[in-house]
């Protein structure tokens, strides 16, 4: 068969498919009709459908149980409605581009050869016999992903299936019509991958599924690890593979597995949005997602100020001359360690005999359970009793006093006074509950008052004593800097002891104690342990501490976890301790896979930036050719701004659509910003952005972790910026954001990470 040939028989079969989608939405368009009518109608009529009548006690029961009935009816035809309109959505992405990839397949021993197609969803014909289309994360698919044309074998839930591959072939089609098509080996899409790789950077990340690499695909379906540690080079597709795993996952357990069951934490808000398209683009709802720091504001005491990771880094990076700046470093040091999280079990076990702090429990600002009364009754119980647990058996005491209490207080002149705060609606709701009063009895009827009055004076302080807001957490933390002794101290204890202490005074937790602070909390009022998450990943996970992985192990046991992160961009200070992404760190049963090609920049990018990463593992760039970065040293006539611009230009002239100026700090970004800022127009990146156009950003590094863009600008790459070993993986990180080009400005000596690169891996100007 000529190759010619071929693809018109490829194109007819991409317009048979075509058809047979077509017939597949007509169906559904009339069905979803069917239902959106309904549902119209349903919403339209609800109130006339319904039977109200609020005359009597039984008519209001009566209503209620109508209304229940009508809008279950109604959530029942919305549910099939936004089923029928997923699986439309599904067949329009199908009947663009429905599918990417074939092989041809004998299983052996000698059977028939097989034809499957691979696309992003599976496609059945009309009689719901073949698959015209398999999903990607079939099990027969993964053969893709997996072997070159000759012996292959793929697993199933019956065992391995053995055979052979004599076709393996690669489309690009685009509204129904073959645009490419090749025959390949066991690299996806060499051709393919050339393509989307060379376009511009997007502003949203892209589903990498039809060039997904074999490396990848043992990360994407990996279901045996309960801890699978992903170590990969910038740019290797860690977060690529860690989004299609999820949406593997979701496909691999449909109906046990709920968005819910998975969450996500990403480094900052920006990078949430950015990623935050690929799950719909593959036809998956998206997961919960959230940064480190929302997890523990979510659980720490609303008065309580968290000082973000970014404010910490900026901090270190910006006043590291300044008073205190040593004690605090080691303060750093010290609470990222799992030492210090055995200094607090030390500590819990002292209060288990005293020193506790408890709140009063007030009243219309009266005390009517002190704190020393709680206190006495705590450290009286049983000693054997967990601390938790005890909390509990507080609780439940002090919920009978305060029934004891509300039941006296009901009686009391005072409590008639404020049958005000009782407005029409309580009334009715007091009389519907107390069905069985005669309401022409005065003396009953204002019984039913005082009760529903008392009910809700009490109401929340029940609230606040079930959140166990009778502990003073924040003060019984300090008094482990303030009145306790550990048995073996760190060094500096003294003064870290003083500056925590101060910070707790003012309610304030700088990022190194967020996570003690809730670790120490959980001790003492129990954990939430999160049973409901069944699958926790963790993107840049070498940004956080020992204590952090420690905590997260504590709180979420039964969670199988997948941590990708690359040690070559550790930018927080003391993350690297006890980091298990560097092997030997971990000791409990987990999987290591390794990404060390790069397909991010192009192959001068990534030959440049390998020369002075800070680790040694191998980097290995993916053939795609550009330009050499460029060094531009500024000679003392030259100004910034006049630089900046100049590159800015040529560089939006040659098609770059997002350009980022990546700072070392914030301080330095304010001062790029107010440079340009009235010469072109330019887009500050702060923590509080949440999303990124195209344009020209300007930004510090540590929020540009895990993005990309088409060209980087460095605007001050001097020695004084970049000499420490700590400035390297800021350096390294900033650099490899670069797509296409790389551009590094130094008015003084240029950075020595730079300079002892050889000269022929970057290009050097002055201007
Ligand atoms: N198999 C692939 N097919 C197509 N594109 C890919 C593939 N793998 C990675 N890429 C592309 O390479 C770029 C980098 O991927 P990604 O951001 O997932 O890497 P990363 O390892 O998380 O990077 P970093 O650690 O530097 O943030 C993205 O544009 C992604 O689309």
């Amino acid at each position: 068969m000529s190759d010619a040939n071929s693809r018109s028989n490829e194109q007819q079969r991409v317009d048979y498919v075509t058809r047979e989608i077509e017939m597949k939405e007509e169906k559904l368009y009339s069905k979803s009709s069917g239902v959106k009518e309904s549902v119209m109608d349903l919403r339209r009529n609800f109130w006339e459908d319904v039977t109200v009548n609020l005359d009597e006690p039984d008519d209001v029961i009566e209503t209620q149980a109508s209304i229940k009935q009508q809008s279950e009816l109604l959530s029942e035809r919305e549910r099939t409605h936004g089923k029928i309109s997923g699986e439309l959505k599904t067949l329009s992405r199908l009947k663009d581009s429905p599918y990417f990839g074939r092989i041809d397949f004998t299983e052996s021993p000698g059977n028939i050869k097989e034809q499957i197609y691979i696309g992003i969803a599976s496609l059945m014909d009309h009689d719901e016999e073949d698959f015209l289309v398999y999903d990607w994360r079939a099990p027969i698919s993964s053969l893709y992903y997996d072997y070159p044309p000759g012996d292959a074998a793929y697993e199933t839930i019956d065992g391995t299936i053995s055979g052979e591959i004599s076709l393996k072939r690669q489309f690009i089609i685009r509204r129904g019509l073959i645009q490419g098509m090749f025959d390949t080996g066991v690299t996806i899409g060499d051709q393919l991958l050339q393509q989307t790789l060379g376009n511009n950077a997007s502003t949203t990340m892209k589903s990498i599924v039809a060039t997904i690499q074999q490396e990848q695909n043992k990360i994407i379906r990996n279901e045996r690890s309960k801890l699978l540690i992903v170590q990969g080079a910038a740019g290797s597709g860690k977060t690529s593979a860690a989004l299609q795993r999820i949406a593997y996952l979701m496909y691999r357990y449909r109906g046990e597995l709920n968005p819910d069951n998975v969450v996500l934490f990403s480094p900052n808000p920006l990078f949430s949005s950015y990623v935050s398209n690929v799950l719909p683009e593959l036809g998956e709802e998206n997961v919960r997602q959230l940064t480190f720091q929302d997890y523990l504001q979510n659980r720490i005491e609303k008065n309580m100020t968290i000082e973000s990771p970014f404010e910490q880094m900026e901090y270190v990076l910006t006043q590291a001359d300044a008073d205190g700046n040593a004690v605090r470093m080691k303060n750093i040091n010290y609470k990222s360690s799992a030492d210090f999280k055995h200094l607090i079990d030390q500590f819990v076990v002292h209060l288990e005999s005293k020193g506790i702090q408890f709140k009063n429990i007030t009243l219309q600002k009266q005390i009517i359970i002190s704190s020393d009364e709680i206190r006495d009754y705590f450290y009286a119980l049983d000693s054997t009793i967990a601390i938790p647990n005890k909390m509990e058996l507080v609780l439940k005491w002090l919920l009978k006093e305060l029934r004891k209490r509300q039941k006296s207080e009901k009686d009391k002149d005072w409590i008639l006074e404020r049958a005000e705060l009782l407005d029409k609606e309580d009334y009715l709701k007091a009389y519907q509950e107390n069905q069985e009063i005669d309401v022409d009895d005065p003396a009953l009827e204002e019984e039913m008052l005082r009760s529903e009055v008392a009910k809700r004076i009490f109401a929340p302080i029940k609230k606040r004593i079930k959140r166990m807001e009778f502990v003073n957490v924040p003060a019984t933390y300090r008094q482990l800097f303030v009145e306790w002794t550990p048995d073996i101290a760190t060094q500096d204890w003294n003064e870290i002891c003083d500056q925590t202490a101060e910070n707790l005074l003012n309610r304030f937790l700088p990022w190194e104690d967020a996570t003690p602070y809730l670790y120490f909390r959980n001790s003492i009022l129990g954990a939430d342990s999160s049973r409901s998450v069944r699958y926790l990943f963790i993107d840049e996970a070498q940004d956080f501490s020992e204590f952090q992985f420690a905590y997260l192990h504590d709180v979420f046991p039964y969670t199988r976890m997948t941590l990708l992160g690359d040690v070559n961009q550790a930018i927080f200070a003391n993350t690297a301790d006890g980091n298990p992404l560097i092997p030997g760190k971990v000791e409990e049963h987990h999987e290591r896979i390794t990404l060390t090609k790069s397909y991010r920049s192009t192959r001068q990018i990534v030959e440049f930036t390998s020369c002075f990463a800070p680790g040694k593992e191998k980097i290995e760039p993916f053939n795609r050719e550009g330009f050499l970065p460029q060094l531009i040293r500024l000679n003392k006539k030259t100004e910034l701004d006049q630089t900046l611009m100049e590159n800015l230009r040529k560089l939006q002239d040659s098609g770059n659509e997002t350009i980022a100026i990546i700072c070392k700090t914030m301080e330095e970004s304010h001062g790029v910003y107010t440079l340009l800022n009235d010469k072109i127009p330019v887009k500050q990146i702060t923590e509080e952005t949440y999303a990124f156009e195209k344009g020209i950003l300007i930004l510090p590094v540590y929020l540009a972790k895990g993005i990309e863009f088409d060209a980087v600008i460095i605007p001050d790459a001097s020695i004084q910026s970049y000499s420490r070993e700590e400035d390297r993986t800021l350096l390294y990180t900033a650099c490899t954001r670069a797509m296409h080009h790389l551009i590094m400005i130094s008015r003084a000596e240029p950075s020595e990470f730079i300079l002892n690169t050889p000269r022929d891996k970057y290009e050097e100007k002055i201007m």
